[in-house]
């Protein structure tokens, strides 16, 4: 990160998180949440994610929308119901199914990062580890191992190298840290190591034809 004059610059415009809809049992996880977003804050980094104000979603948005950064959240619209999500801050983008939602989180982004969380949070993660696998995006992904949440999915991922399911190379792809301050600096100096399976042109083309714009609502 380069600092000129007393503004922060990271090559990051704008992160993506993937996170709890719950906000999980312990305040650590909350609390990591809210570092999280003010992390992105202090490095003039923007937040896109799944929208709505529920559980870690809502932490992280409202950290990073009180620090004065854009927020977008990427909503299907079979989730808008107000009661599946709360109340989004920023700007919404609606978009027609989980599918054309991850499509757009990651269209706009130039890292991941995952927080604890479910099933929704671990889908979101493995898929855009199989992408950056296959070289679809050269885009860093890593997660916030907060109070060793991931241990065992990292163990799980070992497991699988040493079993000859993952390369070793593809092991690197998944950066960790206990905190976000760590995490984005290691994002920040991630080099990508792909086999480039598939091209970025033949994916965004793909894309393009599967999911043509839909419309926006900003708040
Ligand atoms: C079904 C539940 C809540 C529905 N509301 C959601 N609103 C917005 N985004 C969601 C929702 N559920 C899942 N997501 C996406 O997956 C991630 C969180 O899922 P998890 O299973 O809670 O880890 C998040 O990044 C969203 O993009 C009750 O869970």
């Amino acid at each position: 990160m380069e600092t000129h004059g007393e503004i922060r610059v990271s090559k990051f415009k704008r992160v993506c998180v993937f996170c709890g809809s719950s906000p999980g049992k312990k305040t650590s996880y909350q609390d990591a949440a809210i570092q999280l977003g003010n992390e992105l804050v202090s490095r003039n980094i923007d937040l896109v994610y799944g929208g709505g104000s529920i559980g870690l979603m809502g932490l992280v948005s409202q950290a990073v929308h009180d620090g004065g950064r854009h927020v977008i959240g990427v909503i299907p619209k079979t989730l808008m119901p107000r009661e599946l999500t709360g109340e989004t801050v920023g700007e919404v983008k609606a978009v027609a199914d989980m599918h054309q939602r991850k499509a757009e989180m990651a269209k706009h982004s130039d890292a991941f990062i995952a927080l604890p969380g479910g099933y929704g949070t671990l889908e979101e993660l493995l898929e855009v580890i199989t992408w950056a696998q296959l070289g679809i995006h050269d885009k860093p992904v890593g997660l916030v191992n907060v109070d060793g949440y991931f241990n065992s999915l990292l163990s799980f991922i070992d497991k699988a190298v040493e079993e000859g399911f993952i390369s070793p190379n593809a092991r690197h792809i998944i950066v960790s840290a206990s905190t976000s301050k760590e995490l984005v600096k290691k994002l920040e100096d991630y080099v990508p190591c792909h086999e480039g399976v598939a091209s970025k042109l033949s994916w965004q083309m793909e894309q393009q034809l599967a999911y043509p714009e839909e419309y926006n609502i900003s708040r």
